[in-house]
């Protein structure tokens, strides 16, 4: 593909439907890198919440089924897999049930600490292992990677991100209506925007880049051009072609 392959960190965060796990698969594949979906970690705990059957509103409780639960969230971005207790939850997580929840599990402090801690195990495995990775989530650049060479914080209207939310919980064969989803997306920006732990905000250093206007591929070439002009590329290694 000619790119190079990406050396470092990549921190992708902002809301949600503003592309970013599409973006960041896409980018981590085409330029050699790994890539890691934190809200699958955060989806993946709900879902053990919810199984046992603990209280939302019991700090304590969601903080034990965390420290309980065995994640296993993979980095392969042509592959992005996510294991709860030996179980592929990967389709699982991504329900209404587990939606409606992943806010305030993700809210309680202990479940950041654990899951900050291994997501950091993770990225210093892939780094030591392929030399780049692809990072998404809400606060990488804030508090998972604060020292990461590319910070960018993407951005859409409500009901750009809200569209296609829609549109995508359709093709997997989610109805919803628009209004719904629209207040689904509206409802985690202020609960994860306004949570005392690791709110959701862009870095002081980060790169805004406003999606609402742009397709996947302009999304795809803008973030393209960040991580060449960050000095973020090397020629790949041992190949004559990249
Ligand atoms: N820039 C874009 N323009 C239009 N649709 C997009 C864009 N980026 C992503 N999408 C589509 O919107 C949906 C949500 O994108 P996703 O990457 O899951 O967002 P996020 O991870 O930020 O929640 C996907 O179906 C995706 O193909
Ligand atoms: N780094 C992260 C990633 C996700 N999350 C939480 O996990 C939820 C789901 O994240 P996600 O990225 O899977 O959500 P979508 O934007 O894809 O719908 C978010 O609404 C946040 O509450 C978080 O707190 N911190």
């Amino acid at each position: 593909m000619g790119h190079g392959e990406l050396r470092g960190v990549v921190a992708l965060d902002g809301p949600s439907g503003t592309g970013k796990s599409s973006a960041a698969r896409r980018l981590a594949a085409g330029l050699g890198a790994r890539y890691l979906d934190t809200g699958a970690m955060y989806r993946a705990v709900t879902l053990a919440v919810l199984r046992a059957g603990v209280d939302l509103a019991d700090p304590a409780g969601v903080a034990k089924v965390a420290r309980d639960a065995v994640l296993v969230q993979g980095t392969d971005p042509n592959r992005s897999t996510t294991f709860l207790d030996g179980e592929d939850v990967g389709t699982e997580i991504r329900g209404p049930e587990v939606t409606l929840a992943v806010s305030p599990v993700s809210a309680v402090p202990e479940v950041r600490a654990q899951l900050v801690a291994e997501q950091r195990r993770i990225i210093a495995e892939a780094l030591a292992e392929a030399g780049g990775i692809v990072v998404e989530g809400r606060d990488i650049g804030t508090a998972v990677v604060p020292d990461a060479p590319l910070k960018v914080y993407l951005t859409a209207d409500a009901e750009a991100r809200a569209q296609r939310r829609a549109k995508q919980d359709s093709a997997s064969g989610r109805q919803s209506t628009l209004d719904a989803t629209l207040a689904d997306v509206q409802r985690r920006d202020t609960y994860d925007s306004t949570r005392a732990v690791s709110p959701l905000r862009a870095a002081g250093d980060a790169v805004v880049l406003d999606t609402t206007s742009l397709d996947l591929a302009g999304t795809l070439a803008a973030l393209m051009d960040l991580v060449g002009d960050h000095g973020l590329l090397a020629q790949p290694s041992g190949r004559v072609h990249g």
